[in-house]
């Protein structure tokens, strides 16, 4: 058993301490706190998982929230630390000293998220599944969510549906939600939906469990609507239950504001990773051709409806791998905004390749967004700018705004 005391918040929402045993990455534990237990060696690493606290952070969060909030301090000295996580990536993995702008917080610190997926307790009820686990939390309530999605769960708790999991998406401009049943069987699961629909919800779908992720199997609509429409700042655009699109609406608002203040303007823009293509629909008028490219169908199907909706005739979506990227020749910009991964090797070799002017890169990792801005810069690439927003209160998660230029322009 050791007693020791943690340092610094790090990458995947750890605490970092030097202990006689060496470096221990501690699970929920904030910097500054006292802890005790047994760490265990995994993957070359020890990990403490299910530390005991001592002495706790003076600013910890007094109330419950669910076990995903692994960053549970009052709202404002949650802020520092997600900067300080964003600047030392930045400066341990890109090995760069280039200035961060301050950090934007979260318009709302809590009931922000639209969208959440919780499991179906075998005792009856919801309940939230422990990431990387099968173990379930009941759920009273979850603090995180936004008013729709907070009605949305105590209508559900009451439901006893034969699913394994619930998905639910919400609209904050029209106040409504969306469901997705996971698993079970779609025909016996029907009538439930219609009388959801009755009951207040906007739509309903079902989906098979798939290996490769969540709606990456069959999904067949059960009754009402399949997709809302909601406000991102400066555009509107259609969500639904199925695809990526982002859970803070009002914080990608703001950042979709900036961005559109950082590129140059030209002829020829590409997003990669472009999910229903919002940085492609907000940049179009700055460019004479957009093309944007997507793997998950029911996302460009979305951003075909919102490119026609917004009279946008100068963007077209590709589904395909930005991993063949290549193909589709040079341009003046490249918009990424790629999962946790980062940018694939096949596309930071396009990059390197076709040397666009600028690269607007919009991140959910710091890790993986320091490598490859390292990559570039050593490419002659400068990072023009940089700044973390908080898109997910009390979860150790920022995203970050970057834009990097080439040469000196
Ligand atoms: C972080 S989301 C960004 C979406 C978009 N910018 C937005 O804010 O709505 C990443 C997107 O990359 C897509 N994606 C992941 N791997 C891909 C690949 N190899 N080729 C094309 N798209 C991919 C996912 O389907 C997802 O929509």
């Amino acid at each position: 058993m050791l007693t020791f005391r943690v340092e610094k918040l790090v990458p995947g929402g750890y605490g970092l301490a030097r202990t006689p045993e060496g470096v221990v990455l501690v699970k929920g534990a904030l910097p500054g706190e006292v802890v005790r237990g047994e760490p265990k060696r995994k993957k070359g690493a020890l990990f403490l998982e299910a530390p005991e606290i001592l002495e706790p952070h003076p600013e910890r969060y007094p109330k419950p929230l669910p076990p995903s909030a692994d960053l549970p301090l009052v709202y404002e000295a949650q802020l520092p630390l997600k900067e300080a996580l964003v600047k030392d990536a930045l400066e341990r993995i890109a090995r760069l000293e280039a200035p961060l702008a301050p950090i934007r917080p979260s318009p709302k610190a809590l009931a922000y998220r639209t969208a959440a997926q919780y499991a179906r307790h075998p005792l009856g009820g919801l309940a939230y599944r422990l990431p990387e686990s099968h173990e379930l939390y009941p759920l009273e309530e979850d603090p995180l969510v936004a008013e729709p999605l907070a009605w949305a769960l105590g209508v559900l708790r009451l439901w006893p549906l034969p699913t394994e999991e619930v998905a639910l998406r919400g609209s904050l401009l029209e106040g409504k939600v969306l469901l997705g049943l996971i698993g079970g069987s779609p025909e016996a699961l029907k009538r439930p939906a219609k009388a959801l629909v009755r009951e207040g919800f906007a739509g309903v779908v079902w989906a098979e469990p798939s290996p490769k992720g969540r709606f990456r199997g069959r999904v067949t609509p059960l009754a009402g609507e399949r997709t809302l429409l909601e406000a991102f700042g400066p555009l509107t655009a259609t969500v639904s239950v199925e695809s990526f699109a982002q859970v803070n609406p009002p914080a990608m608002g703001l950042l979709l504001k900036e961005a559109r203040g950082l590129v140059l303007g030209g002829k020829r823009a590409l997003e990669l990773y472009a999910g229903s293509g919002l940085l492609s629909l907000l940049l179009s008028p700055r460019y004479q051709e957009v093309v944007a490219v997507e793997i998950s169908k029911e996302a460009v199907r979305r951003g075909e409806m919102d490119r026609k909706r917004l009279g946008v005739e100068n963007l077209r979506f590709h589904r395909g791998d930005v991993r063949e990227a290549a193909g589709l020749g040079a341009f003046d910009l490249v918009v990424v905004d790629p999962p946790r991964a980062g940018l694939s090797p096949e596309v930071r070799a396009y990059l390197k390749e076709t040397r666009p002017r600028e690269v607007l890169y919009v991140a959910c990792d710091p890790s993986t967004w320091a490598r490859d801005v390292g990559e570039l810069a050593r490419e002659g690439y400068r990072l023009a700018f940089a700044r973390p927003y908080d898109f997910f209160p009390f979860t150790h998660h920022v995203e970050v705004l970057s834009l990097l230029r080439l040469g000196e322009g």
